[in-house]
């Protein structure tokens, strides 16, 4: 029955390792499930997610790579024969081949400017993602390390600044204020059936870049590359949106050449009727799909956030991915004290930044300490924002900010008042921890960082968060020589590890939300969850907590490599679905209903995750009408 129903490749693969695991299909096969196309010809040529040609026109190479991995007998059921030279050559062969042109790359771009360089190995990759989805992920996946800092953080940021005249083809949907009335069927015009995932944004706030407008495509589009890479999400079930509601940037509104709507950002009702019928649109579609919100400036952040939560399965992960995110790493830093985990309650910490994430992190924070100490907390949190220390005696505080708004009785009685800079306040507090999310660059600067050598920690904890790599607010290099060697580093973008000069290496673990948002979306989608609770969010960080070993914690390092993100990311996303279990929000997917997801033990939820991601091989193409 289930093998009539097949749309795509994915969902065979799905259904077979759904059902082996219930025990409805008894053998493993290692023969790739054949992959139903509705496509025939020159037509399934020049679509990326079946094709299996390599060709890399490089010009920053000046080489031309041009491969067929169509073996004969699909040739002749798709009508390929006479349409291709007649050279076949393997998966791994091609993989190689691009692999090798990659190197010769670098090769030849070293000693230039590392911007452009940056966008050299980003045309490649994104060429290939242009013409062949299945080598591209295979590439991906197979080099996260190297490759993450390309598609993701830092150098997305200097793709979206440079979007109009890096553009070639679209990739995702595009609305816009234009669209208003007609969202509806304009959803419809998305070639995919099925949509698991979804990131959307507004381009309001990207990274630390401010507002790029339609320009801010790219992180979706980054994000949902991490999510096939990392939680082996099926990347023709993917959707990256772009909600245009016009720009507030004055150099892109001046730009010919920008692509977005030249005119002001709409407000109030206005913009919230357009994300309301998007939202909408979205969930008459595909009611199962996950929405995560990107990048949405703060006076939007925390709004859609509480409108959406409890009528859709969506999250804002600048909130709540970050927060997890940071949270696990202040638990790693009081492991890293040799304190019990208890301690967190007594930690100093002083956050520079009260926006979207800087408010996520310490609401998480709060409730983490609220819930130790069994009562309504006064944490020793210490919030900054463009103005200084926030106290009560600022007057427009946001109410999300107001929660953390110091008593003036209690900052005098160290020394400190409304709005003391942060110098000040590191100096007066010395915090155990000193965390980044002001998207300004460099305020954790010689001064500050050497006020951090009087912390009252043992292992003083400096993370600065902000991304891309110029907006952080130190480098690892700085941190490690003016606070000094015993301090543990966390940044948003990667830093290589500092070498101390005694053969001492100072690690540096990248602090970003990459290691939650994919298992918070793969576990809110397997386990069919109609929202997305708090309970899932916060199994999702003790678990990336309790990832780490007390050695590799006594190393100074909180997070995995990025190399080994699909382990952490099975695991992330099967503590989220037994949450989900737990909290009876679970509803079930495809075979799977909630009461077999409660069955499973916490290692065949593992299994269960882990057997739902997709892995890059050419599948036999089988056309159907
Ligand atoms: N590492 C990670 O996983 C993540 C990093 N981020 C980064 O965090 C940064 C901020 O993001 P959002 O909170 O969404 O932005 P936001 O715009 O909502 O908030 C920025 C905050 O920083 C404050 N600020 C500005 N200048 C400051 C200064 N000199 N000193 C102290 N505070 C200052 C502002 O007053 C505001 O409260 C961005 O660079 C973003 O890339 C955001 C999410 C995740
Ligand atoms: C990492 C991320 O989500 C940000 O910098 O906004
Ligand atoms: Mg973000």
């Amino acid at each position: 029955m289930w093998r009539r129903s097949v749309v795509r490749c994915v969902k065979v693969a799905e259904n077979v390792s759904t059902l082996r695991m219930f025990g409805v299909v008894a053998s493993t096969s290692t023969v790739p499930s054949p992959c139903i196309v509705r496509k025939r010809g020159a037509d399934i040529l020049h679509d990326p997610w079946f094709n299996k040609m390599l060709f890399v026109n490089c010009d920053d190479l000046g080489v031309i790579l041009r491969d067929t991995g169509f073996p004969l007998t699909e040739r002749d059921r798709l009508g390929l024969r006479g349409l291709l030279p007649p050279r076949v050559i393997s998966f791994e062969q091609q993989y190689e081949r691009f692999m090798d042109s990659y190197r010769s790359l670098e090769k030849n771009t070293a000693g230039q400017p590392d911007n452009i360089v940056a966008l050299a190995k980003w045309r490649i990759l994104n060429r290939l993602h242009d013409r062949n989805e299945t080598l591209y992920y295979k590439v991906l996946i197979d080099n996260i390390k190297d490759f993450a800092p390309i598609i993701y953080t830092p150098t997305v940021g200097l793709v979206c600044q440079n979007y109009s005249g890096l553009f070639r083809r679209p990739r995702g949907m595009y609305f816009s204020a234009k669209d208003k009335g007609e969202m509806m069927s304009i959803i419809y015009n998305w070639p995919a059936r099925e949509v698991d995932m979804v990131v959307l944004t507004d381009g309001s706030r990207i990274l630390g870049l401010g507002d790029l407008g339609v320009q801010g495509i790219g992180i979706p589009i980054g994000k949902l590359d991490m999510y096939v890479a990392a939680a082996g999400i099926n990347p023709q079930r993917v959707l990256p949106i772009m909600l245009d509601v016009g720009t507030n940037n004055e150099k892109l509104l001046e730009d010919r050449l920008y692509l977005g709507l030249r005119e002001r950002r709409l407000e109030g009702e206005e913009y919230i009727s357009i994300v309301d019928e998007l939202m909408e649109a979205l969930h008459a579609r595909w009611p199962k799909a996950i929405i995560q919100f990107e990048d949405f400036q703060f006076k939007w952040a925390f709004e859609t956030l509480e409108r959406y939560r409890r009528k859709y399965c969506m999250f804002n992960d600048d909130i709540q991915g970050t927060a997890g995110v940071a949270l696990a790493g202040l638990l790693g830093v009081v492991r890293a004290q040799g304190r019990p985990i208890s301690d967190f309650v007594h930690q100093k910490i002083v956050v520079a930044g009260a926006g979207s994430a800087g408010l996520g992190v310490l609401k998480m924070a709060y409730q983490v300490v609220s819930r130790m100490t069994g009562t309504t907390a006064n944490p020793q949190f210490y919030l900054i924002d463009k103005d200084g220390l926030i106290t009560k005696q600022r007057s427009g505080v946001d109410p999300s900010a107001a929660p953390f708004a110091k008593a003036v009785a209690e900052v005098e009685s160290i020394g400190l008042r409304e709005g003391s800079g942060l110098l000040d306040v590191v100096k007066n507090v010395k915090p155990h921890v000193l965390l980044g999310l002001s998207g300004v660059g460099g305020i954790f600067n010689e001064q500050v960082l050497k006020a951090m050598r009087d912390s009252d920690s043992p292992k003083p904890a400096i993370f600065a968060m902000s991304n891309p790599t110029d907006n952080a607010e130190c480098t690892a290099a700085d941190a490690f020589k003016h606070a000094g060697e015993k301090i543990v580093f966390g940044s948003g973008s990667p830093f290589q590890n500092v070498d101390l000069a005694n053969g001492k290496i100072g690690h540096v673990n990248q602090a970003n939300n990459m290691y939650l948002f994919p298992g918070i979306g793969l576990g809110a989608l397997l386990s069919g969850a109609h929202i997305i609770s708090d309970g899932m969010l916060q199994a999702a960080s003790e678990c990336l907590a309790s990832y780490m070993t007390d050695e590799e914690i006594q190393k100074g390092k909180f997070y995995p490599s990025i190399s080994s993100i699909r382990s952490i990311t099975a695991e992330v996303g099967a503590a989220v679905l037994r949450a989900a279990v737990t909290e009876q929000v679970a509803e079930g997917k495809g075979e799977v209903g909630p009461k077999e997801l409660a069955n499973m033990s916490r290692d065949e939820t593992v299994e269960y995750v882990t057997s739902n991601m997709w892995y890059p091989v050419y599948s036999p193409l089988v056309h159907e009408k």
